[in-house]
């Protein structure tokens, strides 16, 4: 199967209350285990990648990897840019054989943010690639660019409903609480905005910073009109133990299939623990 846009699975998902995961890829390990646990459970699911990612792998590497999985598996999967910086990124990656792309104009203002997220929709669409905006600033730190708590503010209802209004995305996502990263204590996520922004729009509420969220709010937030969830650190600490533990326990090791093998496997259980959280198993 073709990488696939992500409206071959996102409009089922706000239908039928679940939600789809996204989940970045980094290197080669991270793509095979979440492709593994999504053949697993039988899921569609959305790789993320973000331009930091992007320079690290290489786009050829990156749509090939994509490529591969989808021609393997089956499964529904699509290659997305994620927090994709401007209209000339979103371009590259599309012209490279993504087939979604997020345009987060969070930090511009309001009225540049929809003028500059519709250039990307009417670009995309006619190249049949689905397109994520973002309103608000979530909090924490994205491919080592880091917001505090200070200057990360909840998007308001009624922008939101009129940037998918004059936008046109195909999802939408808002800062309602969650932030990237691991979270020191519990987030407080504003059920309330979500619901009210999801009951006015046809298409989804992301939610970013999904990572370390108790599973009782993601449940809640999907109940809400969550349709599409990101989860890149989760992954990042279970790889990164594995292998400390690893290289702990026998500092003599060379071979990095050692501590790779099992980096992989920690990282297919947290795929498959967030795919039955997220209710999207069988729905490929
Ligand atoms: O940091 C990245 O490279 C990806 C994230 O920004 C991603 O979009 C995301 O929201 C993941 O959240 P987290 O796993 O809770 O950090
Ligand atoms: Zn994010």
């Amino acid at each position: 199967m073709a990488l696939v846009s992500m409206n071959e699975f996102l409009p089922k998902a706000k239908a039928n209350k679940f939600a789809v995961g996204q989940f970045n890829m980094n290197n080669l390990e991270f793509a095979q285990a979440i492709v593994e646990a999504a053949m697993e459970l039988k899921s569609p699911f959305i790789y993320g990648v973000s331009e930091g990612a992007l320079k690290y792998m290489g786009i050829e590497f990156t749509v090939a990897i994509a490529e591969a999985a989808a021609k393997k598996s089956g499964l529904p999967i699509a290659l997305h840019l994620d927090h994709g910086s401007s209209f000339e990124v979103a371009m590259k990656c599309i012209r490279a054989g993504f087939s979604s792309v997020m345009f987060d104009g969070s930090h511009y203002s309001f009225e540049e943010n929809i003028r500059l997220t519709k250039e990307v929709v009417k670009a995309a669409r006619a190249m049949g690639v689905s397109v994520e905006g973002e309103l608000g600033t979530i909090g924490g730190v994205e491919d080592d660019i880091s917001v505090d708590e200070e200057h990360a503010n909840l998007a308001k209802p009624e922008e939101a409903i009129r940037f998918y209004e004059e936008t046109g995305v195909d999802c939408l996502a808002i800062a309602v609480g969650t932030a990237h990263g691991m979270y020191a204590g519990e987030p407080n996520i504003h059920f309330d905005i979500i619901e009210q922004v999801s009951k006015a729009i046809p298409v989804p509420v992301v939610l970013h910073g999904g990572s370390g969220v108790p599973d009782e709010m993601i449940r809640k937030s999907i109940a809400a009109g969550v349709g599409k969830i990101n989860v890149n650190t989760e992954n990042q600490v279970a790889c990164t133990d594995t292998i400390r533990a690893v290289l702990n326990k026998d500092a003599k090791i060379y071979d990095p299939r050692k501590y790779l093998t099992p980096a992989r496997n920690a990282m297919v259980e947290v795929v498959k623990s967030k795919i039955q959280l997220f209710g999207s198993s069988n729905q490929a």
